[in-house]
């Protein structure tokens, strides 16, 4: 199923690291307060955020290579993703995080195996607050865990889903083709991403409930994606912040339509440092929010080298690993693993 089903599973996760039944809770627990993330500058909402770029423009190639380096992340419009399909997601999501709690946890995530199923966001155990969020991941078939879900009608479901992905991933493969390019990497010699062998795909639902303490709690705390590439939908509701040096915390405004991409830590390494992993997280919110991310990564033995040139640098910054290695590091040392591997 790919290296990325391996991340975290060592984590260990607590009787307490499963979603709360969020609608019986109308005070914030003590286990979800977050205070003092004061070094970090709460919102700053007066920032401009990343760019919003229009992947039919002829210049959008420029565009998303100058972001890849400024932001690590940025909106796109023009991606050819039926609208359709992307509001039928929504709806299948809605439908599911709409669940009875007893009827979800059916699907829980089980400790040390896959990734797939309902809970708290994986990372979850290395923070001593508890996020207010409750995620379903799909990594394989999705039928297995919607057929926990729902016994008799889930074929909708996993269809919606399966055709999701794959329009999403030829998205993503358009635009690690047009980044490798930058990177002086011919795509056309790239095995997996002629054949598709290997690769690492999750597509994650998450769901933020709604919070009676927004500014106190936390949707997603701090990360940067342990992937390539990350594309993202955001429903209406706005909550995804970026971290920018010298801005401090930047709101992510959902433009109508628009896929967030997001670059993860494999890009960062193979650009010796040049293309930004964005560090991201979620606040919570008064009304629900919803999005859908999908993560990419290359098979698990697959050798990630910082590439070398003037415009990259002529020292590599990192170690050259495996994407398996590397999960592996990310998994023990989360925020710090990029400073393990450094030169
Ligand atoms: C594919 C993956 C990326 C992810 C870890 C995972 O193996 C499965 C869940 C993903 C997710 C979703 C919520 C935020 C996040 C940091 C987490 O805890 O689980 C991401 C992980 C990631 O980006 O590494
Ligand atoms: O909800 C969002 O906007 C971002 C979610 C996220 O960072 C993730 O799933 O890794
Ligand atoms: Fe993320």
């Amino acid at each position: 199923m790919g290296a990325l089903a391996e991340s975290y599973k060592d984590t260990l996760l607590e009787p307490q690291h499963i979603p709360l039944d969020y609608g019986s809770v109308h005070t914030l627990p003590d286990s979800h307060v977050w205070l003092d993330e004061s070094d970090e500058s709460p919102s700053g909402v007066h920032s401009t955020g990343p760019p919003v770029i229009d992947l039919a423009d002829p210049d959008s190639a420029r565009l998303i290579i100058q972001a890849c380096e400024t932001w690590g992340v940025f909106q796109l419009i023009g991606h050819g993703i039926p609208t359709k399909l992307m509001e039928d997601v929504q709806s299948e999501a809605e439908k599911l995080f709409d669940l009875p709690v007893d009827q979800k946890m059916k699907a829980l995530r089980s400790p040390g195996g896959s990734q797939s199923g309902y809970g708290l966001p994986p990372i979850s155990p290395f923070f001593e607050k508890l996020m207010w969020h409750e995620g379903y991941h799909i990594m394989g078939s999705p039928i297995d865990h919607a057929k926990l879900l729902w016994p008799n009608d889930y074929q909708g479901f996993c269809d919606t889903m399966v055709h999701y992905r794959s329009q999403l991933k030829a998205l993503t493969e358009q635009l690690i083709r047009i980044i490798f390019k930058s990177l002086n990497i011919n795509p056309d010699e790239v095995a997996w991403l002629k054949e598709s062998q290997g690769l690492s795909i999750g597509l994650q639902l998450n769901c933020y409930p709604p919070c009676p303490d927004p500014t106190r709690a936390m949707g997603i705390a701090p990360h940067t994606d342990t992937s390539l590439i990350t594309v993202l939908q955001q429903s209406k509701v706005s909550g995804l912040q970026v971290f920018k040096e010298g801005a401090g915390w930047v709101l992510v405004q959902p433009v109508p339509g628009a896929i967030t991409v997001n670059l993860g830590d494999f890009f960062h390494i193979l650009s010796n440092g040049v293309f930004t992993t964005v560090r991201h997280r979620v606040v919570a919110t008064r009304i629900r929010r919803l999005s859908f991310a999908y993560f990419y990564a290359p098979p698990g033995d697959f050798i990630v080298s910082p590439v070398l040139s003037k415009d990259f640098g002529e020292v590599p910054r990192y170690q050259t690993l495996s994407v398996k290695e590397y999960v592996g590091i990310k998994g023990k040392h989360f925020e710090k693993a990029l400073s393990v591997i450094q030169n």
